[in-house]
């Protein structure tokens, strides 16, 4: 088993009454796809915003290349190589595609307020490497012929591509990703599936899932993580979450399911 790039130890999170994270502890070992799933409020997305360090746990550690991530500034969760996505995506909508995906690297760059306003040639060295790649993800991810196209004109299919290659621009080694498949087409759900192996296989990109499409999750993960009611009920390779009974009991009679 390769070793742990994310090691989540025992996380708490009550909000008031509510325990939305019971002493959730799982590892995502280095170069895997790894589920969480979950009914509606067992606590996936409260989790993800302890990952990008929105919320604080009660109790617990979040520990990402064996350092703990608790001190670190939400902000500061790019530069340490952890990226994400949203549930509701967050471009710029006026922007075109090769812009919206230069913005995900623009904290790889050091040019301070001022040689920005001087426009200096560091500035115009740095914003040129951020177009160069730019254009590599358009290309990596099949944009091409819509690249200089305000996001607000594309099919929501195409602009959950760009939200992930603005998130690879940021050359993350872990990727959150956040209900990906949530309003795609059968066969973008097919494309984003192989999309989101070869982002693990060709750029070593370890990747960490939040979905309701189980097909999805069954076909591309290596490791599945089941949460019920903010307490972790199973853990293995697809085929054993699948077949866990805790499981099948989470599951029976509600819509998540597919
Ligand atoms: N900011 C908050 N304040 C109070 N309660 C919250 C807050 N965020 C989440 N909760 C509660 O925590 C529990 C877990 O919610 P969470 O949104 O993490 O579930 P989820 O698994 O992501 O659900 P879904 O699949 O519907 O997105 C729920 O009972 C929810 O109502």
């Amino acid at each position: 088993m390769a070793n742990a790039l994310l090691d989540v130890q025992d996380v708490v999170i009550r909000f008031g009454g509510i325990v939305a994270l019971d002493h959730v502890a799982f590892t995502v070992p280095e170069g895997t796809v790894c589920g969480l799933i979950g009914p509606n409020g067992a606590g996936k997305t409260t989790l993800f915003n302890c990952l990008s360090r929105l919320y604080i746990p009660n109790e617990g550690d979040i520990r990402f290349k064996e350092q703990s991530i608790l001190s670190t500034p939400a902000h500061a969760m790019a530069d340490l190589g952890i990226g994400r996505t949203f549930q509701n995506l967050a471009l710029f909508p006026s922007m075109s595609v090769v812009k919206n995906i230069m913005v995900g690297g623009h904290h790889t760059k050091r040019s301070d307020f001022l040689s920005n306003a001087l426009r200096l040639p560091t500035v115009t060295r740095e914003e040129h490497d951020l177009e160069e790649q730019a254009w590599e993800l358009v290309d990596y991810l099949g944009l091409h012929e819509v690249a200089h196209l305000p996001v607000a004109a594309l099919s929501f299919g195409l602009q959950k591509r760009v939200e992930l290659g603005r998130a690879l621009a940021s050359h993350p080694k872990l990727l959150l990703l956040d209900e990906p498949a949530g309003g795609l087409n059968h066969d973008d759900i097919d494309g984003l599936g192989k999309q989101i192996q070869q982002i693990r296989d060709d750029r070593g990109v370890t990747v960490l899932l939040v979905e309701h499409h189980m097909s999805l999750v069954m076909a591309i993960s290596d490791k599945v993580v089941a949460i019920d009611f903010g307490r972790k009920i199973a853990e293995g390779t697809p085929a054993e979450v699948q077949r866990d009974p805790e499981v099948i009991r989470a599951y029976l009679g509600t819509e998540d399911a597919q």
